[in-house]
């Protein structure tokens, strides 16, 4: 791969500071004045999606040398590369094929991968149609009608989310999800299951990871007690992995094995068999348009021109809210109770992707990387955190979710929802200046020396810049296109800021030294050297268990 061109190389990084300079003193809404056209020039759609970037601190000058910025990134060549195979994951020397899992054809060259990926999809399916058709018994003769899903990280939050933004389209199978390894996760979700009519799906990569293989020993004990041998686990075990072996030693058979690829990242899986339990949720044909959705999105992605390329341009908007006004967080507000969950996916395929401070090349970088992610539904947030994002000092750029129709039939209730969220949005960029908040607190009948005193704490700058992302309505489709925007969008900040996207080396060393804890937590390991305050909390650890 050549050489990485770092962000603050490209010869528009200077032009960018100086259009952050000029804007410095500008208002969102003074741009709207000065532009008729703004509201619809700031727009872009695809794939069922609308964004709207109009609330941005971001006039046509500034976007057209954000766009240039793009071009000497070369997103359009990188998209391409992508979706053809490159091997972009230059410190594992892989590809990153998530977009080969929804394709519709192979493209040239990745034939092979493409027919594994196929049959896997026909093994999904019959998995989810005879679960569905109530054909699938436990070891006791009971039909299987509920799945628990075991994994954690991308083998969690992807299939989560989608089955929990998918719940007008589920059948009548019950699905859970259980990752954390405190054994509370475990036992508060079985508490209330049969054993005999539960499939439990073990989805793990690698196969190695403590938690997963923790929480599936355990419940493997769960199903023992209830009469299953192992030689009948198979009625109750899938897996989801890479690694076959360690697979086959827990006890599952080839044939309940579905595979996983090194060319997919876990952050990126939930197109592939990890997908599963949402499959069996939703059924077949529904994960299918799932998979189409984002195929959609692939195809604006690598054919549309950055001007209009959704994924591109709220990278290029992560990159000018960060690198040119100093944004160190971004803030993700559905406004859909389904969608509760999309923060907590893509803070992974975020900051898991771009939180690196060397570039692909290994060199220490000269400006910030992924940001931190947050958020949560509205508008369970506007009564918590929406006061610093209104009045704090800090600069929180905003992306609102906004679906415009509802599927709990409460056309009323989701006309409230809907207005909130436009509400705030708009509210975060006009604020209120100190007069019309004087004003209004007069209006409410204060004295003028009592308005005088409160108005300080009424009023807020605005200028805070946010987009809406609108869609007709939660569907698997829309959802598909909506998590592959999210996932390009994050590949092409990865590029604009040189680093490799699709590898994790940050997390070792906490793996590694929770190893040696452990030891020392179960008496394996007696050496005494950790740092003194680790060493007093191993103190205190075994003092409170032989209290
Ligand atoms: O699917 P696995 O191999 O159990 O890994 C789970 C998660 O752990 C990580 O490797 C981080 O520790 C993630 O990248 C991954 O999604």
């Amino acid at each position: 791969m050549a050489h990485a061109l770092r962000l603050s190389d490209l010869p528009s990084w200077r032009e960018l500071q100086a259009c952050a300079a000029k804007l410095q003193d500008a208002s969102i809404s003074g741009l709207f004045h000065s532009d008729p056209q703004r509201a619809s020039a700031f727009t872009a759609t695809a794939a069922g999606l609308t964004l709207d970037y109009s609330k941005h601190l971001l006039c046509r000058d500034s976007r057209a040398a954000l766009l240039r910025l793009g071009q000497q990134a070369q997103l359009q060549a990188r998209a391409r590369d992508l979706v053809t195979g490159v091997p972009l994951n230059n410190t594992e020397s892989r590809p990153a094929l998530h977009t080969l899992l929804r394709a519709e054809r192979a493209p040239a060259g990745l034939e092979s991968q493409f027919s594994a990926v196929t049959k896997t999809r026909e093994r999904m399916r019959h998995w989810s149609e005879q679960i569905n058709n109530r054909e699938l018994k436990g070891h006791s003769g009971k039909v299987i009608d509920t799945v628990v899903n075991i994994g954690i990280g991308g083998s969690d939050l992807g299939p989560r989310l989608v089955t929990g933004a998918l719940s007008a389209f589920r059948g009548r199978i019950a699905t859970h999800y259980v990752a954390n390894v405190d054994p509370a996760d475990l036992h508060s979700t079985l508490a209330s299951l049969d054993p005999g009519s539960t499939l439990l799906i073990i989805c793990s990569k690698s196969f190695r990871t403590e938690e997963t293989l923790a929480n599936a020993t355990a419940a493997r004990e769960w199903l023992l007690a209830d009469g299953a041998d192992m030689a009948n686990l198979e009625n109750h075990f899938l897996a989801i992995t890479t690694n076959l072996d360690a697979a086959a030693a827990f006890g599952v058979p080839a044939d309940n094995c579905l595979p996983m690829w090194d060319w997919v990242g876990g952050r990126y899986s939930v197109w592939s068999a990890v997908g599963l339990s949402c499959a069996i949720a939703v059924g077949w044909d529904r994960f299918n348009d799932f998979l189409a959705g984002a195929a959609e999105m692939d195809t604006h992605f690598v054919d549309t021109t950055s001007a209009f390329n959704l994924p591109m341009l709220m990278s290029l908007l992560e990159v000018w809210n960060c690198n040119f006004f100093g944004a160190g967080n971004h803030v993700v507000l559905p406004y859909d109770h389904g969608l509760g969950r999309l923060p907590d996916f893509l803070q992974q395929l975020t900051m898991e992707s771009n939180g690196k401070r060397v570039s692909r090349d290994g060199e220490e970088l000269d400006y910030d990387t992924a940001p931190v992610l947050w958020g949560s539904a509205g508008t369970t947030g506007q009564h918590s955190f929406h006061q610093l994002l209104h009045q704090g000092t800090r600069l929180c750029p905003a992306d609102f979710i906004i679906p415009l129709t509802t599927h709990t039939g409460a056309a009323g209730q989701h006309r409230m929802l809907v207005a909130n969220g436009l509400a705030q949005s708009r509210a975060l960029m006009v604020g209120r200046g100190i007069d019309e908040a004087r004003e209004s607190l007069l209006h409410r009948g204060l004295t003028a020396t009592e308005a005088d005193s409160l108005a300080p704490h009424l009023a807020m700058p605005g200028n805070r810049p946010n987009s809406v992302i609108t869609l007709t309505s939660v569907t698997p489709h829309s959802l598909g296109a909506l998590l592959a925007l999210y996932e390009h969008r994050t590949f092409c900040s990865g590029q604009l800021w040189a680093v490799n996207p699709f590898d994790q080396w940050g997390v070792e060393l906490g793996k590694e030294i929770g190893t040696e804890v452990l030891a020392r937590l179960t008496g394996d390991s007696s050496d005494g050297s950790m740092d003194p305050a680790t060493e007093r909390l191993l103190a205190q650890w075994h003092a409170a268990q032989d209290a």
